[in-house]
């Protein structure tokens, strides 16, 4: 079961927060009052993430999480601390830590916060395992397929996964990518190093640079402490670059020096810094287009392209669709609590027809909705959601993925008897509409909000209530 453990003096509040932001998951909570306790809990029961008080009784956070980083260096910790620790909370995200937060603790800043630290935590602990044929259970992580396409590309990850070389992954949406990169990282070299993730398409281009290489205190305005960048929190690990084809190509330039070089400068800085990052990257594009065209640059996509591995689209996989069927309905029907054993033949026969252009993801969205509607043990093609050939024309990935999340959200927090529908599924889609926008202004907070039709205090209110935490450097290029 995942598990939290808060190190602090003084627990009672943020335990009491804690447990407001986790309340509905199955999440073991742990508290220690003293850094020597909380070792002693981490070496017990390896937490899935530390949330760490810079001050505590018998010493400072930073040796408390020094000794957390000896004991397993991939548990995500969060430091939190008050304004005056944010230096030593910002050297401890250059040793490796995940964020740091300020008392007093904002609730949706912390729900933000430890829900990112438990998915960067499944990324690295939850095993990706290879399966070739049908398992007994439903299994996390599991890479189902014995297509030839899908042998090879199991060939690829054990031949790449040790070499510590970048990779790039290519394959539709939907397609895997994500889950082969997790499986390169923890069959390889470092996998007992973080491994970090950032996609590249749902960042504006000025906030993508700050965070993968970090800036400087008085970058710009508003800029008012230094930032660590993933590159140089990630040193040492795994960084996983997503649709890196819609990576602006001025940061391109900069991408393809730390990968010559293994240096850079934070935004705004001099200091050169080093850094020894392995990078996987992913894209849906065709990144050999793309640098015909002029949209991504031909030296990167060849030092990226050294080792490159492309996932087949699940219309291409022939009989895999049964095995993913079978395992989504296996791992979902717990999930739901639903008793549906078996598929009926003319199910099976309208999946196949179709044509899955969001791949996996989509199946998953398919049965998840079929589920709901199913009654009895036999999955027939009534309960099945219409699939039109109009999925297929869905342009980019993050528009497609809107729909089918937001019901089975909607259905997940009816099913989990959730008291707060109304608010957590508004606070869902206006994150998702305001980085949007704001990616389409080019963060601009002042062409956001006419857009939106909103007032622009009305705008900077909503973001610092989602915590969408770019909102310094929105404000600053919108001088
Ligand atoms: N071969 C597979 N067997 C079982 N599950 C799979 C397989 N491939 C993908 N999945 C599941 O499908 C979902 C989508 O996979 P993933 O996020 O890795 O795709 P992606 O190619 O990275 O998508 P995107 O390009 O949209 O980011 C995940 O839940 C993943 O676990």
């Amino acid at each position: 079961m995942a598990s939290i453990l808060i190190i602090d003096d003084d627990p009672d509040l943020i335990l009491q927060q804690v447990r407001a932001v986790l309340k509905g998951t199955a999440t073991d909570i742990l508290s220690a009052e003293t850094g020597s306790e909380g070792i002693h809990i981490v070496q017990e029961q390896l937490p899935s993430v530390v949330l760490l008080d810079l001050r505590l009784p018998d010493g400072s956070g930073l040796d408390v999480y020094q000794s957390i980083r000896q004991i397993d260096a991939r548990i995500p910790v969060v430091f939190i601390t008050t304004a005056k620790g944010a230096d030593t909370a910002i050297e401890a995200m250059k040793q490796g830590a995940y964020d740091y937060l300020f008392k007093p603790v904002e609730l949706r800043q912390l729900e933000r916060v430890v829900h990112e630290a438990f998915e960067v935590s499944r990324r690295m602990r939850e095993p990706t395992v290879v399966v070739e044929n049908m398992p007994e259970d439903a299994m996390e992580g599991a890479i189902i397929g014995n297509c030839q396409a899908m042998l090879d590309v199991y060939k690829a990850i054990g031949r790449v996964s040790v070499q510590d070389v970048p990779v790039l992954i290519t394959g539709e949406s939907g397609t895997g990518k994500e889950l082969v990169a997790r499986a390169i990282y923890q069959h390889g070299n470092r996998a007992n190093a973080a491994f970090l993730a950032l996609n590249c398409a749902a960042i504006p281009e000025h906030l993508l640079e700050s965070e993968l290489f970090g800036h400087e205190k008085g970058a710009f305005t508003g800029a008012d402490r230094r930032r660590i960048g993933k590159f140089e929190q990630c040193n040492g690990g795994t960084l996983f670059l997503d649709e890196i084809g819609d990576m602006p190509l001025p940061l391109q330039a900069k991408l393809l020096r730390v990968m010559q070089e293994q240096t850079f400068e934070r935004v705004g800085g001099n200091e050169s810094i080093q850094t020894d990052v392995r990078l996987i990257a992913a894209t849906h594009r065709d990144l050999k287009v793309w640098s015909d065209e002029g949209k991504f640059r031909p030296d990167l996509y060849y030092r990226l392209g050294v080792f490159s591995l492309h996932l087949p689209a699940l219309r291409d996989r022939g009989d895999d669709l049964n095995m993913l069927v079978q395992h989504c309905l296996r791992k979902f029907s717990q999930e739901l609590g639903r008793s549906v054993q078996s598929v009926a033949p003319d199910t099976l026969s309208q999946l196949k027809a179709y044509s899955w252009p969001g791949n996996i993801r989509e199946l998953q969205n398919v049965l998840k909705q079929a589920l709901l509607a199913a009654s009895g043990d036999i999955l027939l093609p009534i309960f099945l959601p219409e699939l039109t050939s109009n999925r297929m024309e869905s342009p980019s990935p993050p528009a497609t993925a809107l729909n089918p999340e937001l019901e089975s959200l909607v259905e997940e927090l009816i099913n989990s008897k959730s008291t707060d529908v109304y608010a957590t599924v508004h606070s869902h889609i206006d994150r998702f509409l305001l980085k949007r926008v704001l990616e389409h202004t080019g963060g601009s907070q002042h062409k956001a909000a006419k857009l939106l039709g909103v007032a622009r205090q009305t705008l900077r209110t909503k973001l610092k209530e989602l915590g969408i935490h770019m909102t310094i450097h929105v404000e600053n290029e919108d001088r």
